[in-house]
């Protein structure tokens, strides 16, 4: 079978670029212009007595993913590439979670799990809150940068677009938890506005049974964008000459 060709949007011998192995094809990938963007680890998705499992979602896999996610932004950090980290959550009143106006208010299993049990109340996804909180393995370095936003896309309503656009960013590289909701909503809608979407699958962890990983493996390699693993990714990236240098 004839290889794959690989996917490059840029100007022919464009520098400093490498060949990211991935599905259904490989994809050249440049420091000048990738992020790495860290959907939602905060301890809502990745803790124990974190949100997703108070609301009864099965958390053992975001434990692996945690140090995953780590190598990842090691190699990416020394190849200079920017590392965003999005944060899921409202203010502490829940102005921004909506009223009963709002979808967000009758889907969010968060908003339910407090609406269930009001001992909770205020506690979930709450800015100023432990469970708001990134965990600490992945506590931001200097220059890092942090996005907070209100809904599953993270492009909706925050400043992800534009912290990109100022950049030069053409591809993004997604981590994180969910990711069948956040992670596959945010790749989504980068699809949308004209962004390469590569989701490095053993750094990201869905909510629900296994099958639904399968299913956003399969939406993004088919659909809106490419697969590739930590071990290709990190070592792409380690060939890459660090843009700082
Ligand atoms: N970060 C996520 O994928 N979140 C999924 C569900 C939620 O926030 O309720």
């Amino acid at each position: 079978m004839r290889e794959p060709p690989v996917i490059d949007h840029r100007p022919e011998n464009a520098p400093d670029t490498v060949v990211l192995p991935a599905r259904p094809e490989p994809i050249r990938v440049s420091p000048h212009d990738t992020a790495v963007v860290v959907i939602d680890m905060q301890n809502a998705y990745a803790s124990e007595g974190g949100y997703v499992d108070l609301a009864g979602f099965d958390i053992a896999g975001a434990a692996g993913v945690i140090g995953k996610i780590g190598q990842v932004l090691d190699a990416a950090r020394g190849a200079g590439m920017p590392v965003i980290f999005l944060q899921n959550g409202w203010d502490a009143e829940y102005v921004e979670a909506g009223t009963p106006g709002s979808p967000n208010y009758h889907k969010s299993n968060a908003l339910k799990t407090m609406r269930a049990r009001p001992d909770l109340a205020g506690q979930l996804l709450a800015r100023g809150g432990w469970d708001y909180e990134l965990v600490d393995a992945l506590t931001p370095k200097p220059g890092d940068i942090r996005v907070h936003k209100t809904r599953y896309s993270a492009f909706f309503n925050s400043q992800l677009d534009s912290i990109l656009r100022a950049r030069g960013i053409r591809t993004i590289v997604f981590v994180g938890i969910a990711s069948n909701v956040c992670v596959e909503s945010t790749l989504r809608d980068g699809f949308h506005l004209e962004y390469f979407g590569v989701m490095l699958e053993d750094a990201t962890h869905h909510l629900g049974p296994d099958f639904i990983q399968q299913a956003t493996v399969y939406n993004v390699e088919k659909f809106f964008g490419w697969v590739s693993t930590v071990a290709d990714f990190c070592g792409a990236v380690g060939q890459a000459p660090n843009k700082e240098a």
